[in-house]
Order: C-alpha cells, then structure tokens, then sequence
C-alpha cells in the first residue's frame, strides 16, 4: 500500500492532499508518511523474525525527532554517528541499551558521552580509536563494549561516493588485520569484546555483495568464537537499496533469507542499520514551480527548491521521480527542473521527461525521505524548510520553516569592527 496516492488529481500523502500543506505551511517542504515508516519498520523486523535481532535505525538518513519517536514506538534502536545523534536519541527516549555507534573519527568527548549514556557497543574503525575508548572508559570506571567494524573488501555495486567496503575505502579495519586488532582488544583492560560489525555501502540493489560480505564475516566469526572469543552480536550493517527509477532492489524478505542463511548457527544477535529503506519512500520535498523557461538549448522548469535543499542530485547525479501534485498536467516536456541557487550544479533532474509544468504548479520530488533534508543547508542564505509528518487526516508540523533570524542565530558583528 503506498500512502502517497493521487485522489482525482491530487497528490496527497495518507488523506491529506499535499496542496492543502502547501496552503497551511507554504513552499518548499518536506512530508512524512507514517504509516510508510510504521509499516517499513514492521516489514523489515518481521522479515527476521525467526532470528534474534535487533534493528539499530541509522539516523543520518532523516533524523526529525518525531521520525526518531516513530521508530522508537516501534521497538527499534539507533546507529548513531555523532554526539548530536546521541542527543537526539536521547530526546525521544531511546533505550541506550539498543544504540550502536559508528564512524571512523569519533572524538573522545562524543565517546565519553555514550559510555556516560550506557549504549550497546561501539563500532569501532582503527586500532588507535580502540586505545582512546579504553583509555576514557578507564577515566570513567566504566568498560566499553566493542565490535570491530570490519572492511571485508567486497564491491557493493554503487555510487563510488557511497562505496565503504572495499579496501580504498576509509571504513573499517582490513579483514586480514582484524584477528589481530581483536586480540588486542581483548587485552585492553576496559574494553569488552562483544560484536563483529561491517558496512560495505549504501542503495545496494543486488543481493550478491551483501552474500559475498557475510561469507567473509562469518568466516572471521567463527575463526574469533573458536579463540574463545564470545562474540554475542552480529552487525550487518545498513546498505538496502530502493526504487527510484527503475532500480529493482531485493525486498527485505529476500534480503532477510539470504542474510539467515548465510549466519544460520552462529549463535548471536543479528543487528540492523538499515537507514534509506526505513524512510526514503516515506517522504517527499514538495516545491511550487517559480518559472518556466525555454531556453535555445534547453527547458528549465525553475522551482522553490534548490540543491541546499536536496543536494542528491547535484551530489552523486541521483534521480529523483518528478510528479504533478495538485492538478492534472496535459503532456510533457523535456526539461531541467532546477533552484534558484547560483550554480549550474542546481539541479533536481536533468535532461528529463516531465509533465508539461506551468508557473505556480505544485511539484512533488519523490524518494526524498532519506538523505533529503539531513543533507539540507543554508547555502545562498536559504532559510531550512519546514517538515511535515501526515498521521491518517492529521498534519502536524515537526518543523517549522526556519526564520531570517534563525540564519544568523550564533553570529556576531565585534565591537568596534
Ligand atoms: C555505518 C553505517 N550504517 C548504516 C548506514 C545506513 O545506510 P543505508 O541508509 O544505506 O541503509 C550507513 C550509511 O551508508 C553507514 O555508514
Ligand atoms: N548521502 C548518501 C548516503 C550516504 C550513506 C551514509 N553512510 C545518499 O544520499 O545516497
């Protein structure tokens, strides 16, 4: 069941048609469905139902504090990358029982605050970050509990940019050092040994990698369980791709048979990361069209939102669905759909087939629920805009457009400057 739907030619996201939002809030914003995460949530931990597991959803894809909530309502915990995702996970009342944290530069004030906060374990990528844990647990009296978060050096078949398994990559430890790198951390008086942890990237559309990874684990899990070591948690990472275009990305049941399999009798915990597939589809950037220009080369469909906004497409080249969203559009053109920013790379699609858009059209930009306003800045002095989560009939605004004032709050013009 899609909860963003059209009824006549209204696009609306559960019952709410979108051009209502867009007359209570203004353009451009974000929309949330939550019955969509509810129901990705769901669907992704009954697919692994059979196992003892624990889904650790990465805040980095959407980490709005009532996205946060819905999952946390759910049962779920937190990868969290950063000091500011460990406030946000405590905000919503996260067990920090259920919280991982990974990231190849944590500092040794973020590791201090999640050893004081209790999480699970720490992924951690270096042999030096293993010294700095157990050096502030010791300071702390407390023990830290650790995976190592291995790169087993397999191709994840994406965007280079989102590539993080392979051996050129910046994540992990090699899995040819890490037998070593675990004895050392079984030496370290402040550390417990408690996981394995590996990532190899993100919008995996093919179950080879993910196979081919955990073949490689579950080798170095069973080399580490037959040293004694008691390896109670497995982490896996996030990685599941979506559908943006045509991609055709293996569903979670797929994607949880292959991954049972491939650990059947290993005897720990499976863990989850999974951001993109928790909340990509859920959400949309919805945008009013501004101008349109015909251009000798090129049409340009110049829209309320820009690449501070949703930088994807200007990032990585990404595809992003362009739909009509308040009324129905009679033929097509080719065009750019592009922002107000000062800059060519400011783009939402390229060189595409689009309903025939006139000014003052509203314009849905599908798949943005992840990585879409995460990724958003003030660039150009652009005012972050609001995020809207629709429950059935309800509209609540889980965040307000921010303000002129808002773009300047921790600045200062000196004295006598
Ligand atoms: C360590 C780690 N875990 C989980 C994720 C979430 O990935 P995705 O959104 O592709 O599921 C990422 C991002 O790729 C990550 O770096
Ligand atoms: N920002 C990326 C995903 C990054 C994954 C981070 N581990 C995207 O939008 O596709």
């Amino acid at each position: 069941m899609n909860h963003f739907q059209y009824r006549n030619n209204d696009l609306c996201c559960e019952e709410v048609p979108l051009k209502d939002i867009a007359t209570q809030v203004g353009t451009p914003f974000y929309v949330y469905s939550h019955a969509t995460l509810s129901r990705h949530l769901e669907t992704f931990s009954s697919a692994f139902a059979e196992v003892p597991h624990l889904i650790c959803y990465s805040i980095k894809a959407n980490s709005n504090l009532a996205v946060l909530k819905t999952f946390v309502n759910h049962g779920a915990g937190f990868d969290i990358v950063s000091g500011g995702e460990l406030f946000r996970a405590q905000k919503v009342g996260c067990d920090a029982a259920k919280i991982v944290y990974s990231g190849v530069g944590k500092t040794e004030t973020e590791i201090a605050d999640a050893l004081q906060a209790g999480i699970l374990m720490f992924n951690v990528e270096s042999t030096q970050e293993l010294d700095t844990i157990n050096a502030v647990a010791g300071r702390l009296g407390k023990k830290a509990g650790i995976a190592l978060r291995v790169n087993p050096d397999v191709d994840p078949q994406t965007h280079p940019y989102i590539s993080t398994g392979m051996k050129k990559a910046k994540f992990g430890i090699n899995i040819s050092q890490a037998l070593e790198d675990y004895r050392r951390a079984a030496s370290l008086p402040n550390l417990e040994v408690i996981g394995v942890d590996c990532h190899i990237g993100s919008q995996l559309t093919k179950l080879s990698p993910f196979v081919d990874a955990i073949a490689k684990i579950r080798e170095l899990v069973e080399n580490l369980q037959q040293e004694g070591f008691a390896i109670k948690y497995l982490d896996l990472g996030g990685g599941l791709g979506i559908t943006y275009d045509a991609e055709q990305p293996p569903s979670p049941a797929d994607y949880a048979r292959a991954i049972i399999e491939g650990t059947r009798g290993l005897g720990v915990t499976l863990i989850f990361e999974p951001g993109r597939v928790m909340v990509g589809n859920a959400g949309m950037l919805i945008t009013r069209v501004l101008y349109v220009k015909k251009g000798e080369a090129k049409n340009f469909v110049i829209v309320d939102a820009a690449m501070n906004d949703l930088t994807r497409p200007a990032l990585y080249g990404s595809y992003q669905g362009i739909q009509a969203a308040d009324r129905s559009i009679d033929g097509t053109i080719i065009a750019d759909v592009v922002g107000p920013i000062c800059e060519s790379g400011d783009f939402l699609a390229q060189d595409r087939e689009i309903p025939a858009f006139s000014q003052g059209d509203l314009v849905a930009v599908a798949s943005a629920g992840a990585y879409g306003f995460t990724m958003s800045s003030n660039y150009n002095s652009r005012r972050r805009v609001p995020e809207i989560m629709v429950k059935n009939d309800k509209v609540m605004v889980v965040r307000q457009r921010e303000t002129y004032d808002d773009l300047i709050k921790g600045e200062t013009i000196p004295e006598g400057l």
